[in-house]
């Protein structure tokens, strides 16, 4: 386990300085003049990851992913969730304004749990202000088959905690049918997806699935993202767009979920990851042993740029 015994600056840069299907190289090999630090900053070797702290620089590389030879993969160790969430927040709204300009719409898929909290920061000034929210449309990553006003609804969780703070047209918000089985819901929100493709508020990527600008994603304990869970056979799903699972490990057992195809066909990811208890799963993702693939997080590998939020407690074991 790799240990440091220095404090932490409000973010540590990260980035996989390494070339496909490669180890990445101990940044103390690396000659000063490929990565030059300012004076202030410091670099260490974590198990593989080149980590450059105290620098406004960031260190964009192709991941030695198997998944995906295109992935942008970064990564940023923030010192707290607070400075972890403005800056996610920032990251968001930059997003929203590149595409809300360049295209007039955003499209955003949400996950449940602990990420609505990180997002927190999206709804106080100024970003607040500077967001075009009648461009938005929400989506949900995955959803439990549950209705909208239980406790278990990835909806009222985004709702309650983020959605009915800003403005976004209700019609843009494409929460699932919660009067159908799973079955029927998965198929319903594959429809609505198809339906906005030919309506041009969703694009489709080469992949012929639906390419959204940014996924906000989770990751659980166990590395879960969306309702993905290890060794579960959706892991394996190759055509569906939207499929559901009647036996989550984790509660409750009914839930529908996008597939990695439709996952990876995005422009942007966000992966928001904090608190000791996932340290483990962040050390198999992005630690040394990273290229033997056994979370499902680690299928994760978007055709743009995938981007890693941890705390430093999530960090803990790099
Ligand atoms: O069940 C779920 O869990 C994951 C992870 O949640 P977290 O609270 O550990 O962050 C979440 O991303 C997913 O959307 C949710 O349905």
């Amino acid at each position: 386990m790799a240990s440091y015994s220095l404090s932490l600056p409000t973010s540590l840069r990260v980035g996989f300085s390494c070339l496909p299907f490669t180890r990445t190289p101990d940044v103390t090999s690396l000659s000063p003049s490929l990565f030059p630090l300012s004076t202030s900053s410091l670099s260490l070797t974590l198990k593989g990851l080149s980590l450059i702290a105290g620098s406004p620089r960031k260190l964009g590389c192709r991941a030695s992913s198997s998944a995906s030879m295109a992935t942008q993969k970064k990564v940023e160790v923030f010192d707290s969730k607070e400075d972890l969430a403005v800056q996610l927040a920032k990251y968001t709204a930059d997003l929203s304004n590149k595409f809300t300009k360049g295209r007039g719409s955003f499209t955003a898929v949400l996950s449940g749990g602990s990420l609505i909290h990180s997002l927190r920061k999206l709804l106080e000034p100024p970003l607040v202000d500077s967001v075009e929210w009648s461009k938005w449309h929400v989506f949900w990553v995955d959803e439990r088959v549950v209705p909208k006003d239980h406790e278990d609804s990835n909806y009222k969780l985004a709702y309650d905690g983020f959605l009915s703070k800003v403005p976004i047209p209700p019609g843009n918000v494409y929460a699932i049918n919660d009067v159908l089985s799973a079955e029927g819901a998965a198929d319903d929100y594959e429809t609505c997806l198809r339906h906005l493709v030919k309506n041009n508020v969703l694009e489709l990527s080469e992949t012929g699935f639906p390419k959204f600008d940014l996924m906000l994603l989770g990751m659980g304990p166990d590395g879960h993202v969306a309702s993905l869970f290890p060794g579960h056979p959706l892991l394996n799903e190759k055509e569906k767009w939207v499929t559901f699972i009647k036996d989550s490990p984790k509660p409750p057992p009914e839930r529908i979920t996008f597939t990695y195809p439709v996952i990876n066909a995005s422009a942007y990811i966000a992966m928001v990851v904090t608190g000791v208890g996932k340290s483990d799963a962040v050390q198999t993702a992005l630690g040394s042993n990273a290229n033997s693939v056994t979370l499902p997080v680690q299928l994760v590998s978007p055709e743009g740029e995938l981007k890693w939020f941890l705390d430093k407690n999530a960090a803990s074991k790099l």
